[in-house]
């Protein structure tokens, strides 16, 4: 007897229907993807719908025949040919979901087999974790309608970081749009950037979030207008009088996909994984897979993209975690079978990973790799030195503009909190050109390794001296605090900036937020602390729009 499981996987949450088989014991994947083309503009809803409605039951029975053919002799004739149909229930487009939904409750009824309901986005993670045979990656999902970083932590997917605004395929899609290409706009502009040259455009990334919307709005105008930051440039190819469209390709990915390495690579760095997994379409990009084997090659961590087919949306990826979810028992009562447009990756109780991941947190010393910078530490000299090494994966200009800019930042606030009564190292020297400090050596232990409630209500202490005061720290993270046994130090200030928005004090805190979730087992308790703290001496109303920012659906659509 086979202990072999057979799942269908049905995926339609926007553009593809789709339907495939996997065969865990011949580890055999059958795909068979009819893809929904809009006529002109992006995906309409209630057309890929429609395309849904009349192209599932197409695939679905190609995959099925296939699953017959290839039946063997441990399922006897007229036994059903798969153990159950997993399905994705979300996220993506209502309207789409309930048309799959409905297909696949009808077949689960049909075929007599259980129901397994499916997140896509964990989904896009799964099969990378499945083809690499990785433990415990660090994910980067680049997709359509999302784009976020995902670690796995005591029984769920925590999310690390993530979009701000749109996700990242629909901010390229937008701008293809309103250049005249058709959707969908990705692989458009892999082709037009590879006759581009470097323009100046914005890059934003707060801690391991970021937004595109400022970036994608530049773009638009350095199109039009020949706006852009450096614009030396005559007319563009294609009769506008802005900067050339190839131009404006190339430096959106290089910005892009910069911001996406980056933050990978802080996440790489806060959860202490030597391993990271793409997943989504947009890693189909041979620019965004280039930057991110790079920045793994250089800080010694495995990298793995799964191949295109498993990349782009498919039912393949729904299929192979059905199967693990099957046999962990975790299939779905019909009754309960509701899809959810908004369904979060966080959400998902894991039940088909028993392992836990020890990281490997030790005291740091000697040369620390950070996310950006390499780090000296001399404990007994009382002194760290921080330099900003180049990254070869960033375009060179961008890459200089950032480190300087950096550099002088740190300098400047690390001084600045210490005379508004936050604790941070004493400089000693700073060189913006070569992109190095020198520091005071402070602390025992990154917060990281030494989370309590009292520690983290110092932090939300310090941050709202830090907000009172007008600036932001920009990089709030367990890593970038440390501790002694009577004080709490804030370091790293190379992302902060001055400003007085609710909105980003908010985000500042958010981001910390974030970390808590990414490297605590409970972080709830750690969760009110820091609120308790920033009560204490801040502003309510940056609580408030706090709590705006986390109720955000930021998912799907655009
Ligand atoms: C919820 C679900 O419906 C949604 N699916 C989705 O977004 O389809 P996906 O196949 O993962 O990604 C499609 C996106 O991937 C982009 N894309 C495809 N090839 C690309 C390329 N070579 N370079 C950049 N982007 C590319 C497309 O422009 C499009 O925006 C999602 O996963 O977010
Ligand atoms: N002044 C300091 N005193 C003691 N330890 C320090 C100091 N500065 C840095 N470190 C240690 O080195 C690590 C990396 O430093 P830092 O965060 O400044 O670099 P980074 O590359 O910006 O890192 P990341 O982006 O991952 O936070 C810190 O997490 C901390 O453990
Ligand atoms: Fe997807």
């Amino acid at each position: 007897m086979s202990t072999a499981t057979r799942v269908l996987g049905i995926e339609g949450t926007a553009w593809a229907a789709s339907a495939a088989v996997f065969d865990s014991g011949t580890d055999d994947v059958f795909i068979e993807t009819d893809a929904y083309q809009p006529e002109s503009g992006g995906i309409h809803p209630r057309e890929a719908a429609e395309h849904m409605h009349d192209a599932i039951p197409k695939v679905v029975e190609r995959a099925l025949e296939h699953a017959r053919e290839t039946q063997g002799d441990e399922r006897p004739a007229g036994e059903p040919p798969v153990d159950a149909v997993a399905f994705s229930r979300g996220p993506g487009l209502g309207p789409c979901l309930r048309t799959v939904g409905t297909a696949a409750r009808a077949l689960s009824q049909s075929l007599g087999v259980p129901l397994v309901g499916v997140n896509h986005m964990v989904a896009h993670l799964e099969i990378g974790r499945h083809t690499s045979g990785f433990d415990s990656p660090v994910c980067l999902n680049a997709s359509g309608a999302n784009a976020h970083l995902l670690a796995y932590r005591n029984g769920r997917y925590r999310v690390l970081g993530e979009t701000m605004d749109t996700g990242v395929g629909n901010a390229i899609d937008k701008f293809t749009r309103h250049v005249g290409w058709s959707h969908p706009g990705g692989p458009k502009v892999e082709e037009a950037a590879k006759e581009g040259e470097y323009v100046d455009l914005p890059y934003v990334v707060k801690g391991m979030d970021f937004s595109f919307s400022g970036i994608m709005s530049a773009a638009k105008a350095a199109y039009d207008d020949g706006v852009s930051a450096n614009d030396a440039s005559g007319g563009s190819s294609d009769g506008s009088d802005g900067v050339p469209v190839e131009d404006v390709c190339y430096s959106l990915q290089e910005n892009i996909f910069g911001m996406l390495t980056e933050v990978t690579e802080r996440a790489l760095s806060l959860t202490g994984s030597d391993e990271l997994v793409l997943g989504g379409g947009v890693g189909q990009n041979a620019r965004l897979r280039e930057m991110l084997a790079e920045m793994c090659d250089q800080r010694g961590a495995d990298f793995h993209a799964p191949e295109p087919r498993f990349l782009r949306d498919n039912a393949g990826m729904i299929a192979v975690l059905g199967a693990k979810m099957y046999d962990a028992g975790d299939t779905l009562p019909l009754e309960e079978s509701r899809v959810d447009p908004d369904f979060r990756p966080d959400q998902v109780p894991v039940t088909w990973r028993t392992d836990e991941p020890d990281l490997e947190l030790g005291r740091d010393r000697g040369t620390v790799q950070g996310a950006e910078a390499t780090v000296d530490l001399e404990p007994d000299a009382g002194r760290a030195t921080k330099r900003r090494e180049k990254k070869s994966y960033r375009h060179p200009e961008l890459d200089e503009r950032l480190r300087t800019e950096r550099t002088r930042l740190e300098a400047r606030l690390t001084s600045l909190a210490r005379r508004k009564g936050v604790p941070t190292p004493v400089l000693s020297d700073v060189d913006p050109h070569e992109a190095r400090l020198e520091l005071e050596y402070v602390g025992e232990d990154d917060l990281r390794e030494a989370l309590t409630p009292e520690r983290v209500r110092d932090v939300g202490r310090h941050l709202a001296r830090l907000h009172e005061a007008g600036f932001v720290h920009g990089d709030p993270t367990t890593r970038n605090v440390r501790v002694n046994a009577d004080r709490t130090y804030l370091i790293d200030f190379g992302l902060g900036y001055h400003t007085d928005h609710v909105e980003d004090y908010a985000m500042d805190l958010h981001v910390f937020d974030q970390s808590l979730v990414g490297t605590a087992d409970d972080p709830d308790p750690l969760r009110a602390a820091v609120r308790e703290g920033y009560r204490e001496v801040g502003d309510e109303r940056v609580l408030e729009r706090l709590r705006d920012v986390e109720g955000r659906g930021r998912y799907v659509g655009e």
